[in-house]
């Protein structure tokens, strides 16, 4: 009889390997249809798996072509925020330049009024009275990019000479420049416009004398500024700076001719180039944000319509620009009408580079992809874990090192009757019964120390339910980090331990009576007999024969026989102290092992006692029967010393009452 936990330390491999092989065996008994499974069953199943997977492939690239999607459309969105956040940023840039170059052009405008204001407020403005004025507006410092100021006076072809003449001598004596002053170019006309001083003289000495009647847009400009009192020129190339486009603004002002006459046809004017204009009203860094055109549009009144390049800068290599939005703004300057274009350059637009972007959302992709993937792989083995969990033989508990159960699978409670809540928080050996609970305390304590894996044997204590026979299988993984526990495999043997005790019960006792049998008997009298040896004690064999049994059988038939063998066994047992055994040998032969009989006289005495007893009538079925018995008596050690050679003798002595008659009792006789 097992009753105490079986602790099988070090033999666990051994364990496993016996019971995987039943296992195996058991399921390949069982499950001898899905090892080899039928043409049916096999479409069957690949019938279910198959589209599993493919639903599995299926979602994966949705999500793929889903990611893919939504990164173009906030790639969309975000270039379009960036073009708008470019766009604004662009149009002040735009903006600032714009009111920088405007008021350049003003402070030029503002300068030539200031000169005319000059002739305008004086009687007589001579050269030296010009040429201070125009070195106190200091238009080197004050003025950037404006080239020269100049007086030009008109003059008609008849006072050509005479005029010439009186420049040669009155301004020679402030510059001798003016000794060789002439008109140029010579155009014998009507009147002639003749720039008469100029400042600074240095550079511009060239443009002295020169007739600005002889050029068709200087003359227009002219007639413009005495109609409007300002005026500039569309774009020009300068007597002394044909290399570059310029433009002239002027200013019509009166003042006392050179012949004494008060004139109102002469102008004042001053001269920039346009490089030097956008150099200097636009700073470098504003410069290098955009590509700059400006074209003059033609006269306000639309007398010139051709639009003319004012400046350019180096030609854009259209290429390079991702994003090629012009801006341009109109300026009215002088009744000219001139555009101003901006054309972004690629610093303005902060693209993430196209090749970047096609990394970025194959990467996006490859990683949706890949964690779709996982995932689905992890739901698929959650639900075959989940489903081979439901029908597993085992389940598993998760121990600390203090013994305390961590977590419970959901099948413990199929496979030991008690739900996860009732093991976990608890330490593993109080859910046993408590003759179990040491030896699982001291094989975990074991397994604790670096033991090796162990498995116990024992009774589970469960409330409201009989006590049920578990195996525990222990192993360390207190050291993994990723478990960080002792696991106990748990599984259920309740079965196994009712099967073994049936077979115990068939081995050592007689299936009709439920009396030991011969074997146990014998045990039970070697034991009987070294207690008695050690004690100088006294011990007995009785073998009882029924007589005439056999009649009953024949009578009543063989149920009715065994009825009264049950009987008959009960009768003796309740005839003797608890401390004797009564085994039936088979047939209607009995066995009665007497432990501590004092004396021959006892042994006897209970010898009357049973065939006394057994004699009352026995009622089977409501029929009433006499059984009468043999008896036969051996005792140790004064018949024998061994078990064999006592029954021997007591059956001999069973013989010999069954021939003296029925009912009799006899001791064998003493040894020779
Ligand atoms: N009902 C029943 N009969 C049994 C069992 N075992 C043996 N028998 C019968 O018991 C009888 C024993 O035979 P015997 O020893 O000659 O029977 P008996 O009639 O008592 O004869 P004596 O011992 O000479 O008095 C036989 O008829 C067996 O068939 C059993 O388990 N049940």
């Amino acid at each position: 009889m097992v009753a105490q936990p079986n602790a099988i330390a070090g033999r666990s491999s051994a364990f496993s390997a016996s019971e995987h092989t039943a296992r195996t065996r058991s399921s390949k008994e069982q499950g001898s249809s899905m090892d080899s499974p039928s043409p049916t069953a096999r479409s069957y199943v690949s019938a279910l798996t198959l589209p599993a997977r493919r639903r599995s492939a299926l979602i994966t690239a949705a999500v793929v072509a889903a990611v893919i999607v939504l990164q173009w459309l906030v790639l969309l969105q975000y270039q379009a925020l960036e073009a708008s956040r470019s766009e604004r940023a662009f149009a002040r840039t735009v903006d600032q330049a714009t009111v920088s170059l405007i008021q350049q052009t003003v402070l030029y405008q503002n300068a030539v009024l200031g000169l005319r204001a000059h002739y305008l407020g004086s009687d007589e403005v001579t050269v030296a009275k010009f040429a201070r004025y125009a070195r106190a507006l200091e238009i080197e410092q004050a003025l950037p990019g404006l080239r020269a100021f100049a007086f030009n006076r008109e003059v008609s072809e008849d006072d050509r000479e005479a005029y010439v003449k009186w420049v040669r001598k009155t301004l020679s004596e402030y510059d001798p420049a003016y000794a060789g002053f002439d008109i140029y170019p010579v155009e014998p006309g009507h009147t002639h416009h003749v720039v008469e001083t100029i400042h600074p003289p240095l550079g511009n000495q060239r443009s002295l004398g020169y007739d600005l009647m002889s050029s068709e847009v200087r003359r227009l400009a002219i007639a413009r500024a005495r109609s409007h009192g300002f005026a500039a020129t569309p774009p020009i190339r300068l007597q002394q700076a044909p290399n570059a486009i310029a433009v002239l603004i002027l200013a019509p002002v009166s003042t006392p001719g050179w012949n004494g006459h008060l004139s109102n046809q002469q102008t004042v004017a001053a001269s920039f180039l346009v490089n030097d204009l956008i150099h200097t009203a636009i700073a470098p860094a504003l410069r290098r944000r955009f590509h700059l055109q400006i074209v003059d549009l033609g006269s306000e009144e639309g007398l010139d319509t051709f639009p003319t390049v004012l400046f350019e800068d180096d030609a854009i290599n259209n290429e390079t620009l991702p994003y090629r939005q012009m801006l341009h703004r109109t300026h009215i300057y002088g009744g000219r009408r001139w555009d101003i274009r901006f054309t972004p350059r690629n610093a303005e637009l902060h693209l993430i580079p196209m090749p970047v972007i096609v990394l970025l959302m194959i990467g996006g992709a490859l990683m949706a992809g890949t964690i779709t993937h996982l995932t689905q792989q992890r739901i698929r083995r959650a639900a075959r874990n989940q489903a081979l969990a439901e029908q597993a033989l085992d389940c598993v508990l998760e121990i600390d090192a203090d013994g305390v159960v961590r977590s419970a699978d959901a099948s413990t409670a199929r496979i030991t009757g008690m739900p996860p809540v009732q093991w976990e928080g608890r330490p593993l050996w109080s859910s046993v019964v408590e003759e179990d609970a040491d030896a699982v305390r001291t094989g975990f304590g074991k397994v604790v120390a670096d033991g090796p894996p162990i498995a116990l044997e024992c009774r589970l204590a469960r409330p409201d339910a009989d006590p049920r026979w578990i195996e525990i299988r222990l192993g360390n993984q207190l050291s993994k980090r990723t478990i960080g526990a002792v696991l106990a495999q748990v599984s259920d043997i309740d079965a196994r331990k009712q099967a073994e005790a049936e077979i115990e019960r068939l081995a050592f006792f007689d299936s009709l009576t439920k009396l030991p049998n011969r074997r146990l008997l014998e045990q039970r009298a070697e034991m009987t007999f070294s207690a008695a040896r050690r004690h100088r004690g006294r011990a007995a064999l009785l073998v009882i024969d029924l007589d005439g049994f056999k009649q009953i059988n024949d009578n009543a038939g063989h149920a009715t026989g065994d009825t009264v063998l049950a009987t008959v066994a009960t009768r003796l047992q309740l005839a003797l102290r608890d401390s004797d055994t009564v085994a039936r040998l088979g047939g209607d032969e009995f066995v009665i092992l007497l432990g501590q009989p004092a004396n021959e006289v006892d042994v006897r005495a209970a010898a009357g006692r049973l065939t006394r007893d057994l004699a009352l009538p026995l009622n089977v079925d409501g029929r009433n029967w006499f059984v009468r018995a043999s008896i036969g008596m051996a005792m140790f050690p004064d018949h024998g010393t061994s078990f064999a050679e006592l029954l021997s003798r007591a059956d001999a002595a069973m013989y010999r009452s069954k021939r003296s008659g029925s009912g009799l009792n006899t001791m064998a006789g003493p040894l020779p």
